[in-house]
């Protein structure tokens, strides 16, 4: 397929570039390099830089199978703060591309959506059909463009699957041994901080909020390999020919505490993590753990990379390759 994958420069956007491109797809990858870096595009691809909002009515021309939609911003915390640059990116972006897809007739897509959608749920492990609560802007910015595309599929005959990834870690080890990770600047991710820390780029990590109903106080999250996410959407790619909107939750249905994740990465680099108490982070639920048997029954996909350790090791491979 030619595929166009927005936001490809960033960390989740460039490993699936790097699998599509393996499976022997043909991509473009746009991507205003906002948060992304240039030099994280899979070669074989071919790069525009420019805004979802401004360029994608050029770039995409009706030759395109379809597209994978990652450009966001995607930081929980900072959107309690700045609303309007969550609505503005994440749900009006969308909007842009949805218009530039009816015009051009492509009707493939694939979007990053989140748990954090969830918010503090009646039941976990969380199924698609839970209630949603998104407790931040971020997470409503990401709700309304889950609706967007139900209303287009109903509408106008788009093939939307949303992807609804719990927390991504890890990095994806290809097969030249080169690395593709998570490299946020600044980096506001639990398992990148902790490493920072171990990598004495950092004197310690702030744990945010000791207090929640959880087992040790600290929130809990479910932790998805970027390689198992990734081959999630090659999967939702080959099942998308019709009409609608499929909701799929990506996760391994484990929770770990903020606790837990430090104590991990501890004991994968051998450094002592020094913790320091904070105030809980505005805009956070309690705990977010996955149920994935959807995906797993109508997807057929099987993570492989469910250790967390794996995922922290990975990590700490690529923040030392
Ligand atoms: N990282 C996670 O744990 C996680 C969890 C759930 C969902 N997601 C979703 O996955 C997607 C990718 O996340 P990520 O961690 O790779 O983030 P990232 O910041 O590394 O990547 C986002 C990329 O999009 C680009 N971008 C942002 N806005 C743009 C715009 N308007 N036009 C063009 N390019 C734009 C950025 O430059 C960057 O390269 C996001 O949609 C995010 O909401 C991520
Ligand atoms: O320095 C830090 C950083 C994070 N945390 C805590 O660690 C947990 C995980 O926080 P992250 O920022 O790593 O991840 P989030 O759960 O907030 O959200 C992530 O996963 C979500 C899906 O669950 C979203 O989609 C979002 O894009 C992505 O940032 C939270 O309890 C947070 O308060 C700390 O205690 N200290």
């Amino acid at each position: 397929m030619r595929l166009l994958v927005t936001g490809g420069a960033g960390y989740i956007g460039s490993v699936v570039t790097a699998l599509l491109l393996d499976a022997g797809h043909e991509v473009v990858v746009l991507d205003d390099l906002s948060t992304g870096h240039q030099d994280a595009v899979p070669q074989g691809a071919t790069f525009v830089r420019g805004r979802v909002h401004d360029s994608i009515a050029d770039v995409l021309t009706p030759d395109f199978d379809g597209v994978l939609h990652f450009a966001a911003f995607i930081a929980a915390g900072e959107s309690v703060q700045k609303p309007e640059k969550y609505w503005d990116n994440n749900a009006v972006g969308t909007l842009r591309l949805l218009d530039a897809m009816r015009a051009a007739g492509v009707r493939r897509l694939v979007f990053s959506s989140t748990a954090n959608v969830y918010g503090d749920p009646d039941t976990v492990p969380i199924p698609e059909t839970a209630a949603v609560r998104p407790p931040n802007p971020y997470a409503t910015s990401k709700l309304a463009a889950d609706h967007a595309l139900t209303g287009e599929a109903v509408g106008h005959g788009l093939s939307a699957v949303s992807l609804r990834y719990f927390n991504v870690a890890g990095a994806l080890r290809r097969a030249d041994g080169s690395m593709i990770g998570e490299r946020h600047d600044p980096e506001t991710h639990l398992i990148p901080i902790a490493l920072q820390v171990a990598a004495g780029r950092r004197e310690k990590l702030q744990l945010f909020g000791d207090d929640y109903d959880t087992p040790d106080g600290t929130n809990v999250r479910d932790y998805i390999h970027v390689a198992d996410l990734g081959t999630a959407h090659l999967l939702a790619l080959g099942t998308m020919d019709g009409p609608g909107h499929r909701v799929y939750n990506l996760g391994n249905g484990n929770g770990f505490s903020n606790r837990q994740v430090v104590e991990v990465v501890r004991t994968v680099t051998g450094h002592p993590i020094p913790v320091e108490m904070a105030p809980r982070r505005p805009g956070d639920p309690a705990q977010l753990v996955a149920s994935s048997e959807k995906a797993r029954r109508e997807l057929g996909w099987t993570p492989q990379h469910v250790d967390l350790a794996t995922m922290v090791a990975d990590a700490w491979a690529y923040m030392n390759y």
